[in-house]
């Protein structure tokens, strides 16, 4: 038989193979992602680290849509935000000893914990040498391919107690950026043919600036590097359930290795739906900016945003993306921040007829994905909505913008990991799958 036709016709038989009725889900009262039919959440699990709030609930357990709120051990992020804006420090390290302890640390603490980062942001020798071995276009996988390399440079890789897991921890943390920015000019020089730097991190440097400054050498400024931080504190951590925590979480429950349980969140962020939605965005607003002629036209722009939830313009996937969340309802408390950060940029930078476009597509974009699906149920940008925009406006490459999430991330991972494998009554998480196909009667070889 031939081998592409056995291809096509074991795909064909998937068609039939993978039906499983909508009504069947309610019928045997499934937990389905995030939430039930009537909005309530499926609950897996408890925790200390991150609480993402969107709704309220009354004493009947009825749930009503509130303004979202992002608390990080019990601080509510803003908190965190502020004084750092206000004091113009870099946050990002603060933030991450925050999630990883549980304590806010004092100025020694801070001090010490910069410097431990700092000191473990350089590569071996041996990861330097095969990032630039390592073929590919997708930084994402470049990463997690890195990432389960570090599990053999590491001399004690399977110990699961919590000291060995700190450690692992703190150098993940501090390598991500490096990994990154080394992964991307290795990159840029075999695929776009541009002179190759690699730029040992400097020290006295926050993650945010030496990420900047082994990416783009001095070119960046102060404000720059602030709204870096901002977006890594922001990405930092988001509960227990989002996907690639979990991820993390359930394959920390098998007691696996660290790198092993990161590699499998780094899959997990790098889709659309997540963390990889950042890109798509960026790529749907070029797209809009093109096929839009008059950008101030909302009936324009509503046709044609009706049109890609008909998953007839653009990737036709019938999604707009950076809209819509599974926790947030009325907003998300990071997608606010960052629209007023653009705000700010766009100014500096001269882009304000596109941020004005941009808040437009927000605006419309969930008008009209509220009329197309009918009923009340609110949306609202998330976190993805305006970051890519603060990248471009900081002069980072779309490529990166999806592992600068990862970057962020890794502290809520590790952070999870630690939890997932320090509580009582601990147990491998294990959910049910119902079959419903039933038995079938067996046919042997050459009867069939
Ligand atoms: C860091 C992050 O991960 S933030 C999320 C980043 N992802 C995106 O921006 C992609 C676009 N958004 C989405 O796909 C979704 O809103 C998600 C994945 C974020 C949340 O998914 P859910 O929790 O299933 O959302 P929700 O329950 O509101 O979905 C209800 C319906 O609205 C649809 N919907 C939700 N958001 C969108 C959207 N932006 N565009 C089109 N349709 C959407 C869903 O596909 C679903 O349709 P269905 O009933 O026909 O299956
Ligand atoms: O919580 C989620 O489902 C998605 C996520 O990680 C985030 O919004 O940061």
């Amino acid at each position: 038989m031939n081998k592409e036709y056995l291809i096509y016709k074991l795909s064909d038989e998937v068609k039939n193979s993978c039906k499983i009725d909508k009504e069947a889900f309610t019928k045997f009262n499934v937990k389905r992602g995030l939430r039930n039919d009537d909005g309530s959440g499926v609950l897996v699990g408890l925790t200390n680290i991150g609480n993402v709030v969107g709704y309220e609930r009354d004493a009947n357990g009825k749930l009503t849509p509130t303004e979202g709120k992002l608390y990080y051990r019990g601080y509510e992020l803003d908190d965190l935000v502020s004084p750092l804006l206000k004091e113009k420090r870099f946050g990002f390290e603060e933030v991450a000893f925050l999630l990883l302890s549980g304590q806010l640390p004092d100025k020694e603490e801070l001090e010490a914990f910069k410097e431990l980062l700092n000191d473990n942001m350089p590569l071996d020798h041996r990861t330097i040498t095969h990032i630039i071995e390592l073929e590919g276009s997708n930084i994402m996988n470049i990463l997690a391919r890195c990432v389960l390399e570090m599990y053999t440079f590491d001399p004690n890789p399977d110990d699961i107690s919590r000291d060995n897991l700190m450690r692992q921890s703190i150098e993940l943390i501090a390598k991500f950026p490096t990994i990154i920015a080394y992964a991307y000019n290795i990159y840029r020089h075999s695929v776009q043919g541009r002179s190759l730097h690699i730029r040992h991190p400097r020290e006295n440097l926050s993650i945010a600036e030496n990420f900047l400054y082994m990416m783009k050498h001095e070119n960046y400024s102060e404000l720059d590097a602030r709204m870096l931080d901002l977006l890594l504190i922001i990405q930092a951590e988001h509960g227990g359930g989002n996907n690639s925590t979990f991820t993390v979480r359930v394959t920390s429950s098998t007691r696996t290795d660290t790198y092993s349980s990161i590699a499998a969140g780094i899959g997990s962020l790098k889709g659309p739906l997540h963390g990889g939605a950042n890109i798509k965005v960026i790529n749907m607003f070029h797209h809009l900016k093109e096929q839009i002629r008059d950008w101030k036209n909302v009936k324009e722009l509503d046709v044609y945003l009706t049109r890609m939830l008909n998953k007839e313009a653009y990737d036709k996937t019938g999604l707009i993306y950076g809209i819509g969340h599974a926790v947030y309802t009325l907003s998300d408390p990071r997608a606010v921040e960052l629209k007023r950060l653009a705000g700010e940029l766009a100014k500096e930078k001269g882009r304000e007829d596109e941020y004005e476009f941009l808040k437009l597509i927000e605006q419309e974009g969930i008008k009209c994905l509220q009329e197309h699906r009918g009923g009340s149920k609110p949306a609202c940008a998330n976190l993805d909505f305006y970051s890519g925009f603060i990248y471009e406006m900081i002069g980072l490459p779309q490529e990166i913008y999806t592992p600068i999430f990862a970057m962020a991330r890794i502290v809520g991972w590790t952070a999870h990991r630690i939890e997932e494998l320090n509580f009582e009554g601990r147990r491998i998480i294990r959910p049910a799958y119902k079959n419903i196909l039933g038995e079938l009667e067996y046919t042997p070889l050459d009867e069939r």
